[in-house]
């Protein structure tokens, strides 16, 4: 088809002529102009994340591209040497994991078909990934199915992959960079990619709900062991806990709410009670199970595979990315608890810690756990005019996030209380490395203020506290190397034994510099940058404290950055000197 046939259809359809266009495809044509106000004719290069932004990404889904990684594989080498290419993108469109040819390296960049591309809908118009999160169906654009005329070489057929609560997690895309024109070329791709989908959601179920007992059912016996149609998670009670996209379709493909929290018996014939009936050892023809609506499928049910664990809310039940912000260090276990209790709640949050520690991480993870549809809004206080919040007076609704509230001057801090007199609908999270009630009680930081921002307190530990930094290593490390690299002994054991005066950020830094000298795929010693200065005592002999804050003009907060310690620590040397602060 001529560019100007597809922008002259593309036309039609918005006018309302049946064109014979798939009906998705031309609701997603209007999408994009009356909604995303696109023009198909603009050229649409391919839109790649920055690295930093792509490792965010991959960090989110850690989990489910753990899961999917074999699938992904395996599903590659069936369609090996007939130029496929595989996607995994996250719930936003971002392409986080990526299977191709080296060989088109380039050319599959450029198409987008790459590590880091971004295919929401809205920027990148009718597209696989795209239309697939929209719809939250299985979906081929091919040829020029797409919107932009940039794309209409592709054909692109992607599948949702869903949690087990039934939220959208990702996309399995399947592209081609030039294909054969019928459409229907594409069908043994739908095949393959819905199956594949299916397979992941079920890995991703077992090994969400270790503690539960599985159901998995299918239509034919044959299929039932090897793979199932759908499966739900059960707890003691019997109430669905966890679950496949296939089982919410088959069990509740009319209610709004799906499954979820329901007890098994609203469905089927079954109790919990008759679910080790179900367990492998007897003929898969003799475990019939009778749906409420006459239907008859086969089970196999399996049991809990550890015991349930009561007292702490264990770490994969934490919501969103608190789950995966830290890993076996019971007092961090216990700060995400409460993290992920306040979450939901308008309590203002204090977060406190040294520099690089995560308090902004932390922030969005816990403004991910709130209410939905809220925006994020960041201010950075050091040295933030106070028109930085009488601007915030118009905007929407949502978690307001103070970095560095301790370097608020005194102007600033009564902007914002204005700002909190007009706006009762702004949760404030602030992040702080130093200890705020000091500045309360010495006249730094208004009373008033103090009160409204310290509802409840978290603090975060320095790395080189936590029990848990062989973990976070690991997982920096994974984030960066996609599990490629790895650290030697030795490497490993001079991570382990330094000081982090910057924390996860310098840890992460230490690793990217580590992971581009890194010539196999072992990091050993000599890849390893020396690290930073040692830390600056204050109250070291020799350090001209009141020479340093002269030339820092008497601001504590810059000083503190200077010497690589927190701003309490320069208060105290200040008092013991007899200096006195000036704001
Ligand atoms: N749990 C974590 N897992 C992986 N990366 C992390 C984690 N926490 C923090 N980071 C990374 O460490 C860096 C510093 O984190 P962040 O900006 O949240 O720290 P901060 O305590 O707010 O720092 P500052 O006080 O200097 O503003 C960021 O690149 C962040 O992505």
């Amino acid at each position: 088809m001529h560019d100007n046939e597809h922008v002259n259809e593309i036309d039609r359809v918005l006018r309302g002529y049946e064109t014979g266009r798939d009906g998705l495809v031309s609701d997603s044509w209007r999408r994009c102009v009356e909604t995303y106000g696109m023009d198909p004719t603009r050229p649409d290069p391919a839109h790649i994340v920055t690295d930093a932004e792509l490792r965010q990404h991959r960090e989110q889904s850690e989990r489910l591209i753990a899961t999917a990684r074999s699938g992904l594989q395996a599903l590659f080498r069936q369609v090996a040497g007939q130029n496929y290419v595989l996607l995994l993108a996250d719930a936003k469109g971002v392409c986080v994991d990526f299977f191709g040819d080296p060989r088109f390296e380039d050319e599959l960049r450029r198409a987008g078909l790459y590590l880091g591309s971004d295919w929401t809908e809205d920027l990148m118009g009718t597209c696989g990934v795209g239309s697939c999160i929209v719809t939250g169906e299985a979906v081929t654009i091919h040829q020029d199915d797409h919107f932009g005329l940039a794309h209409t070489p592709l054909s692109c057929t992607a599948a949702p992959i869903y949690d087990t609560c039934g939220q959208l997690a990702a996309v399995l895309d399947i592209s081609l960079l030039r294909s054969p024109s019928p459409k229907s070329s594409q069908n043994l791709a739908m095949n393959l990619v819905t199956a594949s989908a299916r397979r992941v959601e079920m890995a991703n179920l077992m090994a969400m709900t270790r503690r539960e007992w599985v159901l998995r059912f299918s239509i034919s016996p044959e299929f039932l062991e090897v793979d199932p149609d759908a499966a739900v998670a059960l707890d003691g009670s019997g109430r669905i806990v966890g679950m496949t996209r296939g089982a919410r379709d088959c069990l509740a493909q009319d209610m709004p709410d799906g499954p979820l929290g329901r007890r098994i018996d609203e469905f089927m014939e079954l109790s919990v009670d008759d679910l080790p009936d179900l367990m492998r050892g007897r003929p898969t023809e003799e475990r019939v199970l009778r749906l409420k609506d006459g239907r008859g499928m086969f089970g196999h049910a399996i049991a809990p595979q550890a015991p349930r664990q009561t007292r702490l809310r264990p770490a994969q039940t934490l919501p969103g990315g608190l789950s995966s912000f830290a890993g076996p260090d019971p007092a961090l276990q216990q700060l995400l608890d409460h993290a992920a209790r306040l979450a939901p709640t308008s309590i203002p949050l204090l977060l406190s810690g040294e520099t690089g520690t995560g308090k902004e991480r932390l922030a969005r993870a816990i403004h991910m756990c709130g209410p939905k549809g809220r925006a994020f809004h960041t201010t950075r206080c050091a040295g933030a005019e106070p028109a930085a919040f009488s601007e915030l007076v118009d905007a929407k609704p949502g978690t307001l996030f103070l970095r560095g509230v301790e370097d608020l001057g005194p102007q600033s801090q009564a902007a914002l209380l204005d700002l909190f007199e007009q706006r009762d609908d702004l949760r404030t999270v602030a992040s702080t490395r130093t200890d705020l009630a000091t500045l309360r009680d010495i006249g730094a930081l208004r009373p008033d203020l103090y009160y409204r921002l310290a509802g409840a307190s978290l603090t975060l530990p320095p790395l080189r506290h936590r029990r848990d930094f062989g973990w976070l290593l690991d997982r920096l490390l994974r984030c960066r190397s996609g599990g490629e690299l790895r650290l030697s002994a030795a490497a490993r054991a001079d991570l382990e034994g330094r000081d982090w005066p910057g924390n996860i950020r310098e840890l992460a830094h230490v690793l990217d510099v580590a992971a581009a000298l890194a010539e196999g795929a072992v990091i050993d010693l000599p890849e390893l940058p020396r690290p930073s200065a040692t830390r600056c005592d204050p109250e070291a002999p020799g350090t001209d404290l009141e020479a340093l804050l002269e030339a820092c003009g008497w601001n504590m907060a810059r000083a503190a950055r200077r010497l690589g310690v927190n701003r309490s620590t320069v208060l105290r040397r200040m008092r013991k000197a007899g200096l006195a602060p000036t704001n």
